[in-house]
């Protein structure tokens, strides 16, 4: 590493960015000749162009499902939550025991013949105490970057409270200053080893991991000096031999927060960094892959869709079911970029946010009202100012229906917004205090507020986060009518409008699962009913979790790989839903074809109560009718 200089966060920084575009664009080049590996391994190729830098693109016409890269993490860490529970090398469950220790008071004195059970993992070091591993043989492995690590390692708590930085981020230098001694130690080439399979792939190596930006100048200055003050501490604890500089480390405290992967393994989470990923698939708010975490700190990204050849390849880095403003303000957050995907870059007139930034026209209550907002917004303190300078702006600015001759006066139309952003705030503010009964009220009457009276169109994001908001509560408040009535219409409006959520979308693959295991669920609990409305009820509850788990399948099946524990769990569920259906609908047919029981000779028929035979009140008829497909 070659960075000599302690770190300033001046506004040279940011000048000097400007001038070293041309020599990053220069250097892009060259990396697509490091990372040229895979496209031998998988069915890829690597570009570079002035506008995006990196990117990857399909060297051929690539089915979905299909897997375009497997990375291995250059650095891992486990996060705070999960810290003694999952094995520090593979992230595997760690065996624990139990142990016991002296009960303290609240003034930390023993309390005299009182002990307390605690869990401690079965492997972990003995040295630190920290490190927790799943078995010998994981330790040995971790052992070589874990030695580096380890005087340092115990103090990483006490050095993150004292100066207000997370511990994770300190754990994530101390990772990769490990990865880079055990790599010299190794002798290892600083370009990567590309592998087509899980179990052959080797961590990216440390020296692709100074090929990704840090975005220095886009830390928050006061938050950079804390985390200096920190690191500075930590490295004065790492072994001589393998020190880096202060300003090496701050480099990777930089690099490791503005490029992170959060990644669910086992169901834990772990924060890692996968420069191969992180250089070549940009951003889209319509993405045709999907990365997902693996075991051992393994990711793969698959398509999402059909994906022609020559196509970019492309990932998402926030939640796509937002409004664009929302969506371009997170990435500006998080990432630092505008976004200027394809869908960001088309007017709004004619891309589908409009139906998710959309508002009904009051005239024909039919199209959206749009107002055409083009500014490019490059960092977030001009995106602040620019809050107030919006109202400025829209003063005497009309808004269009894009059905009919009306408009509306664009500060009409932002008013009509906050409005609906106050009360959709306040309902899930009540949620967080645990009043769900009151919460749902208040999300149900936001419902009839601005869906019902056509204020707000149905595809609005705030709308049908609303409906998943709900569908989450009641599953909560176990009332799964109501819920599985709430996620169809989240699952419909996912679909409803072309080009908004991909086919596959992980999250819309999810709902389609809850959807049916809800629905199996409540089948078998009403197939006792043996009325007509509890027939027809368990029998519709039986064909919506068929086809909702067979999309589920389907789905997971493109998203994590067909032999993935959870596609298999999708797998097995939608079998049982087709046994189930199958059996209900034959002991259906079964009790129609009954001969029906010899007619008793007609003077002495017993009456049938008329009870028995009525038809069920329509009111609670179509309640029930309508519960499953709502
Ligand atoms: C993780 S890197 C991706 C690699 C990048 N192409 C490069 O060569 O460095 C993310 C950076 O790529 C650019 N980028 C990715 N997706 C983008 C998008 N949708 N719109 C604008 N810039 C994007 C931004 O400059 C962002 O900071």
């Amino acid at each position: 590493m070659a960075a000599t200089t302690e770190p300033t966060v001046s506004a040279q920084d940011v000048a000097a960015s400007a001038d070293a575009t041309k020599k990053k664009t220069k250097k892009a080049f060259a990396d697509n000749i490091k990372y040229a590996g895979i496209e031998s391994v998988m069915p890829v190729k690597l570009k570079t162009s002035n506008a995006k830098g990196r990117f990857i693109a399909a060297a051929k016409d690539i089915p979905a499902g299909t897997i375009v890269s497997i990375e291995k993490a250059s650095a891992s860490v486990v996060r705070n939550q999960s810290f003694s529970n999952i094995c520090h090398h593979c992230f595997k469950p760690a065996k624990l025991k139990q142990m016991t220790r002296p009960r303290v008071d609240a003034q930390g004195n023993q309390i005299p013949n009182q002990v307390e059970k605690f869990n401690v993992p079965t492997h972990s070091c003995a040295k630190c105490k920290m490190a927790a591993y799943c078995s010998e043989a994981c330790q040995k492995e971790h052992a070589a970057e874990h030695d580096i690590q380890c005087p340092a390692l115990a103090q990483v708590n006490s050095l993150a409270t004292a100066n207000k930085v997370m511990p994770e981020n300190l754990r994530a230098v101390l990772a990769l200053i490990g990865r880079r001694a055990a790599e010299k130690a190794a002798n290892r080439d600083s370009a990567p080893d590309f592998a087509s399979s899980i179990s052959s792939v080797k961590p990216t190596p440390f020296g692709c991991v100074l090929d990704m930006n840090p975005n220095r100048h886009f830390t928050d200055r006061e938050k950079l000096k804390d985390a200096e003050n920190a690191l500075k501490d930590l490295i004065a604890l790492v072994p001589e031999h393998a020190r880096v500089t202060l300003s090496e480390a701050v480099e990777l405290y930089c690099i490791f927060y503005s490029n992170q992967h959060n990644i669910s393994v086992n169901n834990q989470q772990v924060l890692a960094l996968f420069p191969v990923t992180s250089l070549y698939f940009n951003h889209s708010c319509i993405p045709n892959c999907v990365y997902v975490g693996e075991v051992d700190g393994v990711i793969c990204v698959r398509t999402m869709t059909d994906v022609p050849a020559d196509t970019e390849l492309t990932i998402s880095y926030v939640e796509i079911c937002q409004p664009r403003e929302q969506r371009r303000r997170d990435l500006l957050l998080t990432r630092h970029f505008w976004c200027k995907c394809r869908r960001c870059s088309t007017l709004l007139s004619k891309s589908v946010d409009r139906f998710m930034d959309g508002i009904q026209c009051t005239e024909c209550q039919n199209g959206v009202m749009i107002f055409e907002e083009t500014k490019e917004v490059q960092d977030i303190n001009e995106l602040m100012t620019d809050v107030a300078a919006l109202d400025q702006e829209i003063q005497g600015k009309f808004a269009q229906c894009e059905s009919c001759p009306a408009q509306i006066e664009v500060t009409k139309l932002v008013d009509v917004l906050k409005a609906a952003i106050t009360d959709y705030g306040a309902a899930h503010q009540t949620l967080q205090t645990g009043d769900f009964n009151r919460g749902r009220l208040m999300l149900e009457k936001f419902i009839k507020d601005y869906e019902s009276t056509h204020i707000l169109n149905p595809y609005n994001a705030y709308l049908v986060n609303t409906y998943t908001t709900l569908m989450n509560v009641c599953t909560q408040m176990q009332d799964l009518d109501r819920a599985i009535r709430y996620n169809s219409v989240v699952v419909q409006r996912m679909e409803g409008i072309e080009g908004a959520v991909p086919t596959n979308y992980p999250r819309l693959v999810e709902y389609h699962f809850t959807l049916g295991d809800m629905c199996l669920k409540q089948a078998k609990k009403k197939a006792s009913n043996r009325t007509p409305l509890g027939r027809n009820t368990t029998r519709k509850y039986l064909s919506e979790a068929k086809s909702s788990l067979e999309k589920a399948y389907e789905g997971r099946k493109v998203v994590f790989g067909e032999n993935s524990p959870s596609t298999q769990a999708a797998k097995r569920l939608f079998e049982e839903s087709k046994r189930e259906y199958n059996a209900y609908t034959k002991s259906l047919e079964k009790k129609k074809k009954k001969p029906a029981a010899p007619a008793p000779a007609a003077p002495a028929a017993q009456p049938t109560s008329p009870a028995a035979a009525a038809p069920a009140p329509a009111a609670a008829q179509s309640q029930e009718e309508t519960s499953a497909s709502a």
